[in-house]
Formats: C-alpha cells, structure tokens, sequence
C-alpha cells in the first residue's frame, strides 16, 4: 500500500491522500473481512434472496413413487394387452396390480400399477376396441421412486442464494423449511447540507442521486435498508445515527474527503474503528472507505460526487453486504474492453460500458460528478494503467 502526503484535516485528524489500496485489493478486502452474519430457520417461502447457512436435504424422494412420463398404456406381460381401467394424475391407483395380458389407459404423472412392464405413448400404440398391441421394452416411460432424489440427499449446498430455481427444487424434495443468513440490516446516511431530497434545486443545492444507487446495491447484496435519513453536515447528529444500535452496517455518502464538513474520520477515531479500506489507487472513487467499529458494525463511506459513489458502491458496499449475508464472491465476469480512455497511472480507471455479446464498448463522457453516462451504461469496466486496447477487464454490471 502506498501512502501519499498525509495532510491535517480540518478536523485535526490525518487522511490517507489519494492512493490507499489498490482498486482489486479493496474490493477483495470488502468481500473477506466481513464475517457471515447467524443463521435462522425461516419459512422456504419466506427465504427467496437468503444465503443458505446449511445444505438443504430431502424430506421426500423424487419422485415419490414409480410414474408414468407419458400418456398412453401401462402394459403387463406381453402384447396385446387388454385394457381394465384408467389412472390418472392425482387419481386412484387401478388396478392395484396390473396382471400380465392387460394394460390401463394412464396419465403422465400418475402411480404406475405394480406389475407394469412399461408405458407406452398412445401414438405408438394401436388401439382396437378393447385390446392394445405395440412393442415395449422393460421400464420405458417409467421414472422410477427415487430415481431423481432419495430422502437425506443433498439438493443444494450451504452458501447458495435462494432462488426460484432453488425454491423449486426444494419444494419437489418435500422441504418446507429451510436455515439461512440473517439478512445484514443497513442504515444510510446522506450527509450534505446542500443535499435536498425533492424538487429543483435552489442555488448551492444538489438532488440527492446517491440515495437511489445505495439503496439498490444493498438490495442486490441481500441486505435490507431499514434506516435512510438525511443528517445534514452536523457531526453530533452523525455521530448519533452512526452509534444507534439495530443495524449491521451503516453506509454514509459525502464526509469521506477531507474538507471542513467532512466528519465521518472523526467520528470513526471517537468510535474506536479499525479501518481495512481507507482510500482506494482508483478513478473515480478513490476516498471510499471500509472499517468495523469496536462494537463491530461495519460502516461504509462513499464519496459525495455521484460517479464515484457509483463506482465506490460496486467496490466495497456490494462486496461487504453480500459478506454480511454470507455469500460467497463472485467470479469474476471478464471480458475485452474496447474504446478510449484516459488510464489513471496509478491504479484502475472506471468507465461505464456497453455490453455487446462477447465484448464491452467505453461510453464516452464520464465525470465524477455526474451519472449521465453511466445511465446509458450496462456496466462499469475496471481498467489497469497499462490496459491496450481490445484486452479483458473486469466487468461490474450495473444496478
Ligand atoms: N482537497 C481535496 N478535496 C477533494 C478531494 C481531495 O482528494 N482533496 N477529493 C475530491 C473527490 S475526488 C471527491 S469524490 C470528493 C469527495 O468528497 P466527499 O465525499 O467529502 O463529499 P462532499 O464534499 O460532501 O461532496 C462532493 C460533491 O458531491 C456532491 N454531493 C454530495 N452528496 C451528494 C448526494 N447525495 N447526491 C448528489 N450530489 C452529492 C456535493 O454537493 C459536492 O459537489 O471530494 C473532492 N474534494
Ligand atoms: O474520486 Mo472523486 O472520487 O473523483 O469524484
């Protein structure tokens, strides 16, 4: 880590100036320092977006008893079989078992009759009056009780998202309940007294559209943003907010740089923090910062200029949410990144980007305060000093 001036701030503190971590470091610190938050059982309805803290085991097989995959006849013995009855999906099982010489009409899905040596699809299969000919072979059509899942196996592994697909799977295995990471509850704190939440801004004035990124990354973390308030530039009240007990993480944007209204190091030092990100070798974004407080709340700054509380957002609040819910980092999505931009000597440059297929294309016209380019974009790029032109780079798609 390499450390540049370390100027007084206007609060007496010292900051860290420009460099810090490198950009990879730092989003690899936000996703290993945080350690999973406990688990819960909850309702499997209830667990869509959790992180599972156990595997999840069958209750039931799957399937749960020998059924048809197709429609047509449940034969016995050899053809031509005569037809005694119909089952159908949910329905009785008839006969209880079938004799050789004879077949019932059958449903995809229902019991199939012990005795059945096969089930044959009606359109291969010759119908005349009561009799049915047609050539099987043994087991055909039939899936087999537990031939999918046998109670006690392992259906998904602890660490897994709850998905849908997840949610489905569990529901065939007959699990109702499941034990998941309980979700990291996150407080934000908007810091500026220029900052207003509605209407045109007066002069001196700014909308706050750092809210709508922050809010949407913890979401997609697996967080819940349970406290979001506007505390002005007054240190008491942030001191307060950052304090208040019932969150696991508190998020604050603006007060990160080390300006006279930037108290968030103050209150950091008050508080006893240990910092793991303090400043990050990256374009736009660099005075972000990762620490715990003593009583260990996690608490995530992100620069007041919009573009970089983007970029900061993507570096070390997704990647320490998601910790605090237990997921696992994801792999890195890479891909070749084509178009102009200015390298940062010093570290990584982000650039919001187009994806198309197999590539992504620089939007041009970035700034730090400003997120019209990235509201055209899919996806920010991370760029190396010596990036050439054409060659992959991390690819952080876009809330
Ligand atoms: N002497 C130095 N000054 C600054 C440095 C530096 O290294 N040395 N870094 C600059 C960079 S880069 C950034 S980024 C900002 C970060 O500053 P803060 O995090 O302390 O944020 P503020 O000073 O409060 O605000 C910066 C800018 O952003 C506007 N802002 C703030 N909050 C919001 C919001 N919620 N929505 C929209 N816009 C917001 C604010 O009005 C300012 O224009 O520091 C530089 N200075
Ligand atoms: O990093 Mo500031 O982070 O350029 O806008």
């Amino acid at each position: 880590m390499t450390q540049a001036r370390q100027p007084t701030t206007a609060a007496g503190g010292t900051y860290r100036a420009a460099t810090g971590l490198s950009w990879w470091d730092a989003h690899e610190v936000a996703a290993r320092a945080p350690r999973a938050l406990g688990a819960e059982r909850v309702a499997s309805a209830a667990a869509t977006g959790r992180t599972l803290a156990d595997p999840v085991r069958a209750v039931a097989a799957a399937p749960a008893f020998d059924t048809a995959a197709m429609d047509g006849y449940a034969v016995a013995g050899e053809s031509p079989w005569r037809v005694v009855g119909r089952v159908l999906a949910g329905g009785p099982a008839v006969p209880d078992t079938l004799s050789p010489g004879t077949a019932v009409e059958i449903g995809t899905g229902a019991v199939v009759p012990p005795g059945t040596r096969a089930v044959i699809p009606y359109e291969r299969s010759h119908h005349v009056d009561d009799l049915v000919t047609g050539a099987i072979e043994d087991r055909r059509n039939i899936r087999t009780a537990g031939e999918d899942l046998r109670p006690g196996d392992e259906i998904v592994p602890a660490g897994r998202v709850v998905t849908a697909s997840v949610l489905g799977a569990i529901a065939q295995a007959g699990v109702d309940e499941v034990t998941v990471r309980r979700r990291p509850r996150v407080r934000l704190l908007v810091t500026g007294d220029e900052v207003i939440t509605g209407g045109r801004p007066a002069l001196g004035q700014v909308r706050d559209a750092v809210s709508p990124i922050a809010a949407a990354v913890i979401e997609r973390a697996g967080g819940d943003l349970v406290d979001h308030r506007h505390v002005g530039d007054d240190p008491d009240l942030l001191h307060r907010h950052v304090e208040a007990a019932g969150v696991d993480l508190v998020v604050v944007s603006g007060s990160s740089s080390i300006g006279a209204a930037d108290h968030l190091r103050t209150v950091l030092a008050v508080l006893g923090a240990r910092w793991y990100v303090d400043g990050v070798a990256c374009r736009p974004g660099h005075p972000q910062a990762l620490a715990e407080t003593s009583d260990g709340r996690w608490l995530v700054g992100l620069p007041g200029n919009p573009f970089a509380a983007l970029v900061a957002a993507l570096t070390v609040l997704e990647p320490a949410v998601a910790a605090l819910a237990g997921r696992a980092p994801n792999p890195p999505l890479r891909l070749p990144v084509t178009g102009d931009a200015t390298p940062y000597p010093h570290g990584a440059r982000l650039v919001p980007v187009h994806l198309g297929g197999s590539h992504a294309r620089v939007v041009p016209g970035a700034r730090p305060g400003s997120l019209r380019a990235a509201a055209t974009a899919d996806a920010l790029a991370v760029l190396a000093p010596d990036r050439v032109d054409g060659e992959p780079a991390e690819i952080l798609p876009l809330p």
